[in-house]
């Protein structure tokens, strides 16, 4: 079993660079991050070599925070920056050896045009990712927490994945908006297993620890592996406090 820290939440006061070495030391086997535009790339690339862990993914830039966005692709009229962003993931993953990009949507509130603006932004993402054999992703986000987000479901994410038909297009499968969006995690992922290219996780309802909490991940991430799931595992959760002392879960798996 492997897993992969996600620096976006986990490792987040010192910078990307040190969160990194911070990641590998604490036992994981792979990092991946939200949004790091700010910190030079070749920094980066340096902890990523030294430690020899992987980054899995990143995201492309949310906009304006400031101002509510959270993700630009299916908002109408925002085509230049949302390609903008685009084509700044794909360079930093390109330069730092990341497989995967996920392409947030934005806060669409169902606009009209949002759907055909989102799927054009991922054809346009995927003919550029392909060539540089990197993997789009789409997120499903739960409502509750994101309100108004353009894709809240897995089968809004199927739905786009089968019509746009690429195969570098993939659902990023992160069980906590999952858990709260229906539930019915093994058989869900089972069913939408040949379209999941990564898996987050994290304690539901608190977004805290796997250790506890509604769903057992002991027990469900032992079924995706038995299902043939061999890439690492995000970590994608806020530590309820001490990050070093709330990681009991990952010695666990490690067998203490
Ligand atoms: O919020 C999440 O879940 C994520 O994975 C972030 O990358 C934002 O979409
Ligand atoms: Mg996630």
């Amino acid at each position: 079993m492997r897993f992969s820290a996600n620096l976006g939440f986990l490792f987040t006061d010192p910078a990307l660079p040190d969160a990194i070495r911070a990641a590998a030391r604490a036992g994981f086997n792979a990092v991946e991050c939200h949004f790091p535009y700010a910190v030079p790339v070749a920094e980066v690339a340096a902890a990523l070599a030294e430690t020899g862990l992987p980054m899995l993914s990143l995201n492309t830039s949310p906009g304006d925070r400031a101002r509510g966005e959270f993700g630009l692709a299916a908002l109408p009229g925002r085509e230049p920056q949302a390609r903008a962003g685009i084509a700044q993931a794909l360079d930093y993953a390109a330069a730092t050896g990341t497989g995967a990009v996920h392409v947030m949507a934005g806060i669409s509130h169902g606009a009209a045009g949002a759907e055909a603006a989102f799927r054009a932004n991922l054809a346009h993402a995927c003919d550029l990712a392909a060539a540089r054999g990197i993997t789009i992703l789409i997120e499903p986000l739960n409502p509750r927490d994101v309100p108004g987000y353009h894709l809240a479901s897995l089968d809004h994410a199927l739905r786009i994945v089968a019509a746009l038909d690429r195969p570098n297009l993939k659902i990023l499968f992160d069980c906590y908006h999952m858990q709260i969006t229906g539930g019915d995690l093994l058989t869900r992922f089972r069913a939408a297993r040949d379209r999941i290219g990564h898996i987050q996780f994290a304690g539901v309802p608190d977004r805290a620890e796997p250790d506890r909490g509604e769903v057992d991940f002991r027990w469900l991430l032992s079924e995706f592996a038995a299902e043939g799931w061999t890439r690492p595992f995000g970590a994608e959760y806020r530590p309820r406090g001490d990050i070093a002392a709330g990681l009991g879960w990952l010695s666990d798996w490690r067998g203490g």
